[in-house]
């Protein structure tokens, strides 16, 4: 898969109305939203476990996470909750999973069952942000993205304490000081450096680092550490580290939610809207629950549900999927962990890699399809890669003759249509070079890692058979272990498809012949 580089800065667009006032809706949420979530989700962490570098600060006493869990469940249920026999709870020590997690009730729970039900009225969304009077105003006089709206009303909700709609659920994520080591946005540099070394993960959160500095600015300058009052102990609510905070806690738990069918009224709304969905987003993740088991928004009952994906006996813990086809890298870099079902070996490159393009015309095609060379990244995984990346790299390294018969003359309307041209092989001069490319690509991302596959490997297994502290992994390191591994295994795997077609093709074999076997 090629695609425009995706980024949390990259959300839906801003979607701008004034729903009429409903007292008894957090920030007058408006009633008949046709909202869909698409259950490609977010979630959130907490302390990490024997980590060496940050040992849980914070103990909470039992009676008090007791006493937040009641009043979280007290509050869900003034918002027509229902718990559909869920038992949020904290996870046990031995649990590869963290802070908290939901288990089943009496009786247990079937596979296909509903265990989740929340109405909409609590979700705490981008349009509860616009119709905050707080918020709402600002975002629109300073053009705040859908990201920074988000970052800004987590961040006054926190600071508004009890007197917020959400204060029992803001009461039960994350502080900031449990999340360092445990989300890779807030490991410190040393490291994610040390770690992630030779990785295309790392220029990812050097980026997303980056963008958390410049909403931090766009937030100051727009005036937002106005927005409290001073001397309600809000003092300084968006500082930098805040807005990192905020950022992970969107990343790991917030729901895409696609509005796109909302056309009503006056009011349009287009594309997908972030939401966080309080109690679903206390569910923990396994890979092996497929899309059945993503949140699912009905704009009929303006709930969110979600099924089982499987049966579960009293007291075993519940789990959803964050995403379907999720790979290692994506789990650890939104998420912070990486499962041990997860096989959805993939590494995701930066086209730039397979630079450079032919010519100037080459690149006027790829940007008038909105794939140039600066934006767009790649997926590879064990079978190579798909239709879409074998395209753009024929256009890549298209001569200008092969220009010219797919149609391109540098106007943007003949653009698709040389595209669909570049569907297939052109010419066997055009297929190898664009193997080899991939190729080489390949080996220079493998050679960029510190370590080899196996190195990997042998180092997790024996951190997984030891019982004695100091030779065992900190839990996060494992973590990176796991991605890295998963995307050395998607490279060789790409590298052995990639060597086959070459032989193909240096064989003789016919252009077409290529595409079927
Ligand atoms: C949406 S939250 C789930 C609830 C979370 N455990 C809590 O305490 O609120 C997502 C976060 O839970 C943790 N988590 C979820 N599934 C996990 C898993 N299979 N293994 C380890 N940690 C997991 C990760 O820290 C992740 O960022």
């Amino acid at each position: 898969m090629i695609h425009s580089c995706p980024d949390f800065h990259s959300g839906s667009p801003p979607c701008h109305y004034a729903g009429a006032a409903m007292a008894a809706l957090p920030y007058t949420m408006r009633t008949g939203l046709n909202a869909r979530s698409l259950g490609t989700a977010g979630r959130r962490i907490c302390c990490s476990k024997n980590d060496g570098i940050v040992v849980n600060p914070v103990t909470v006493a039992e009676s008090e996470i007791d006493k937040k869990v009641e009043r979280f469940r007290g509050w869900l249920r003034s918002m027509g909750h229902e718990e559909c026999n869920l038992k949020l709870q904290k996870c046990p020590g031995n649990d590869p999973a963290q802070g908290y997690g939901m288990v089943a009730g009496p009786g247990g729970i079937h596979k296909g069952r509903v265990v989740v039900k929340v109405p909409r009225r609590a979700f705490l969304s981008e349009e509860t942000a616009r119709n905050c009077p707080l918020i709402g105003p600002l975002a629109k006089r300073a053009a705040l993205s859908t990201w920074q709206i988000m970052c800004l009303h987590l961040l006054c909700e926190r600071a508004r304490g009890q007197q917020s709609p959400w204060f029992s659920y803001i009461c039960l994520l994350p502080f900031e000081i449990e999340l360092v080591g445990a989300h890779p946005l807030l490991w410190p540099q040393r490291m994610r450096r040390e770690w992630l070394a030779g990785s295309p993960m790392l220029d990812i959160i050097e980026r997303r680092l980056q963008n958390c500095r410049e909403d931090h600015e766009a937030l100051i300058a727009a005036g937002a550490s106005e927005l409290m009052p001073v001397g309600t102990g809000s003092g300084g609510f968006i500082t930098e580290a805040a807005v990192r905070w905020a950022a992970v806690i969107l990343l790991s738990r917030a729901f895409s939610l696609d509005l796109e069918e909302q056309v009503q009224g006056p009011v349009e709304f287009y594309g997908r809207s972030i939401a966080l969905v309080p109690w679903a987003d206390m569910l923990n993740h396994c890979s092996s629950a497929g899309k059945d088991s993503c949140l699912a928004y009905s704009r009929v009952s303006d709930v969110a549900t979600l099924r089982a994906h499987k049966s579960y006996t009293e007291g075993e813990q519940v789990y959803d999927s964050y995403g379907s086809n999720l790979s290692a890298s994506q789990l650890l870099l939104d998420y912070g962990f990486v499962d041990q079902e997860n096989q959805n070996h993939a590494v995701d490159l930066p086209a730039s890699v397979l630079a450079p393009l032919k010519s100037k015309s080459n690149a006027i095609l790829l940007e008038a399809v909105g794939l140039s060379i600066s934006r767009s990244i790649y997926t590879l995984t064990p079978l190579g890669v798909d239709e879409s990346v074998l395209a753009w790299t024929r256009v890549a390294v298209a001569s200008p003759r092969e220009l010219v018969d797919a149609g391109w003359r540098e106007d943007s309307r003949g653009a698709s249509s040389a595209m669909v041209y570049f569907s297939k092989p052109v010419s066997r001069e055009n297929e190898s070079e664009v193997v080899r490319r991939l190729l080489w690509a390949c080996e220079a991302l493998l050679n960029k890692y510190p370590t080899t596959l196996e190195e990997d490997t042998a180092m997790l297994v024996a951190s997984d058979n030891t019982c004695n502290q100091v030779v065992s992994l900190p839990w996060a390191r494992k973590q990176a272990l796991r991605a890295l591994i998963s995307e050395k295994l998607a490279l060789r795997g790409a590298q052995r498809v990639l060597w086959q077609r070459l032989q193909k093709l240096r064989s003789g074999l016919s252009l077409d012949l290529l595409e079927i076997q």
